[in-house]
C-alpha cells in the first residue's frame, strides 16, 4: 500500500493511482489527515480508500465496500440534497471530529486552565456558567461554518447574540456545542446539537441584528435538517432531514461517518423513562403520578418499567431512540432553540414524539433565543399516556447545585 505524508489539518494527497479502477481520472482526494487511513477489504488488499472531492465522479451509493457514509448519504450518489447543504454538513461532520477528538483528549484539562474565560461567560446572563470545553467546541463549531461559505448566521447556546457570517449565505445554523458539558471531567457521554433552517431572504434588507435575531427565532416546523453528535464509546451522529432519521458512526481509522442506523423507528412503546427523579418532591401531582404508576407496571404497558438518567440530553435521547420510552426534563431548563427544536424534529421523524408537556414543540414560535422550557420526548404510546396526565410540568425551579 502507498502510504501518504499526513499532518493534522486539510491536505492534498495524491490518489494511489491502483485505486483508479474505482474513479474516472486521476484526480486528488480531500484528505483531513488524522482521520484518513488504510483500510481492509478492497480489491488486493492495497486500497487507501479516496476520500473524494466534492462533486468529483462517483459510483453508487452502496460502494464497493457495502459501507455509504454521510457525504455520500447526502450527496449525489444518496438522497441528493443540495450541493450548498452537502458542502455544510461536510464542514459540520468535521467540526465534530475535531470535538470529538477533543473530549477524548488528556488535554483538557489543560485547555480549560489556558481558555480562562469561564468566568467571563458566566456573568450576565441567566445561562449556566459553561465550561471552557463549551467555549472551545462553540469556536469550533463557528470556524467550520464560516469556512463553508454557506451559512448566514449561526446562533449558539454559548452566544449572548447570534453570529452574522456572510450575507449571502444560503443556511441559519442554530447549535448547542457542547451539550452535557457538566459531565466532561468524569468522561461521561456529551453531545452536539444542530438546526438547519434556510436564510430568510425576506429580511435580507434589515440591520444585521434584527435580521440575525429574526432568522435564528424560526419556529422549528422551518428546519430543513438537524443533527446530534454523541461523544461517547463510539461517535455517533444522527440527522434527518424531513424523510426519516439515520445514524451514522465515526470509523475513526478513516475519518468516515458510516451509515450503521438507516431509517431509525423509535419503538412505540419502551420500558424506560429518563429523568432526573431527585426532584420528584418538585414535581407536580401528575407527573409524580405517571412516574409512579409505570414503575410499579401498572400502566397502559403493563411492565415495570426501568429508570436511566445520564444527565446528558444528546445521550439520554439517542438511548430513546434506539430502545423506547421517554426522556424528559420537566422544569424549564432546556433551550427551546439549540435543544428541544432539533431534538424534536430528530424525534418525530423516527416516529415518536417532541412535547413541553402541553404542545407539540415544533408548533411553538421562538420568542427569545435562550427561551428555556420544560421537554419530554420518546416513544409515541408512551408520550401519550404521560401527557393524559396533564399537570406534568415542573413550576417549581429553584436551581439545583449539581
Ligand atoms: O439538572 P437537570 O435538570 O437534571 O438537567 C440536566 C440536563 O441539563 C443538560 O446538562 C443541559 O444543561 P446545560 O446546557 O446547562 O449543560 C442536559 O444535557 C441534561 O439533560
Amino acid at each position: 500500500m502507498q502510504s501518504t505524508a499526513i499532518s493534522p489539518f486539510h491536505q492534498l494527497v495524491v490518489v494511489n493511482p491502483k485505486l483508479q479502477t474505482s474513479i474516472s481520472k486521476p484526480q486528488l482526494c480531500l484528505a483531513r489527515a488524522p482521520f484518513c487511513r488504510p483500510r481492509n477489504g478492497l480489491d488486493s488488499g492495497f486500497g487507501m480508500r479516496p476520500l473524494r472531492v466534492l462533486g468529483g465522479s462517483s459510483s453508487s451509493a452502496t460502494s464497493d465496500d457495502g459501507f455509504v457514509t454521510l457525504i455520500e448519504y447526502v450527496g449525489k450518489e444518496g438522497i441528493n440534497v443540495k450541493d450548498d447543504l452537502v458542502v455544510l454538513l461536510d464542514h459540520v461532520q468535521y467540526a465534530c471530529k475535531r470535538i470529538a477528538a477533543l473530549v477524548a483528549s488528556p488535554f483538557n484539562y489543560s485547555i480549560g486552565k489556558q481558555t480562562g474565560l469561564a468566568s467571563v461567560h458566566a456573568s450576565g446572563s441567566d445561562r449556566d456558567a459553561p465550561k471552557p470545553l463549551d467555549i472551545v467546541s462553540n469556536e469550533i463549531i463557528l470556524s467550520s461554518l464560516q469556512k463553508s461559505g454557506k451559512v448566514a448566521v449561526m446562533a449558539s447556546e454559548e452566544n449572548d447574540a447570534p453570529t452574522w457570517i456572510s450575507d449571502d449565505g444560503p443556511y441559519v445554523v442554530v447549535t448547542d456545542p457542547l451539550d452535557g458539558s457538566r459531565n466532561i471531567d468524569a468522561s461521561i457521554p456529551t453531545g452536539t446539537i444542530f438546526g438547519i433552517y434556510k436564510r430568510l431572504e425576506e429580511l435580507d434588507d434589515l440591520p444585521i441584528e434584527e435580521k440575525a435575531m429574526l432568522n435564528s427565532l424560526q419556529s422549528g416546523s422551518r428546519l430543513i435538517a438537524a443533527a446530534y453528535v454523541l461523544y461517547s464509546s463510539a461517535t455517533i451522529l444522527c440527522i434527518t432531514f424531513g424523510s426519516g432519521t439515520q445514524a451514522f458512526t465515526l470509523d475513526h481509522s478513516t475519518g468516515d461517518f458510516i451509515l450503521t442506523n438507516p431509517n431509525i423507528e423509535i419503538p412505540p412503546r419502551g420500558q424506560i423513562y429518563s429523568v432526573n427523579d431527585a426532584r420528584y418532591f418538585d414535581w407536580p401531582e401528575g407527573l409524580r403520578k405517571y412516574i409512579d404508576t409505570v414503575r410499579q407496571g401498572k400502566g397502559k404497558y403493563p411492565k415495570k418499567y426501568s429508570a436511566r438518567y445520564i444527565c446528558s440530553l444528546v445521550a439520554d435521547l439517542h438511548r430513546t431512540l434506539l430502545y423506547g420510552g421517554v426522556a424528559m426534563n420537566p422544569r424549564d431548563h432546556l433551550r427551546l432553540v439549540y435543544e428541544a427544536n432539533p431534538l424534536s424534529f430528530i424525534v418525530e421523524q423516527a416516529g415518536g414524539r417532541g412535547s413541553d408537556g402541553k404542545n407539540r414543540i415544533l408548533s411553538l414560535q421562538p420568542v427569545k433565543l435562550h427561551q428555556r422550557l420544560p421537554l419530554f420526548m420518546g416513544s409515541l404510546k408512551d408520550m401519550e399516556e404521560l401527557e393524559s396526565y396533564g399537570d406534568i410540568q415542573q413550576k417549581v425551579n429553584p436551581g439545583y447545585e449539581v
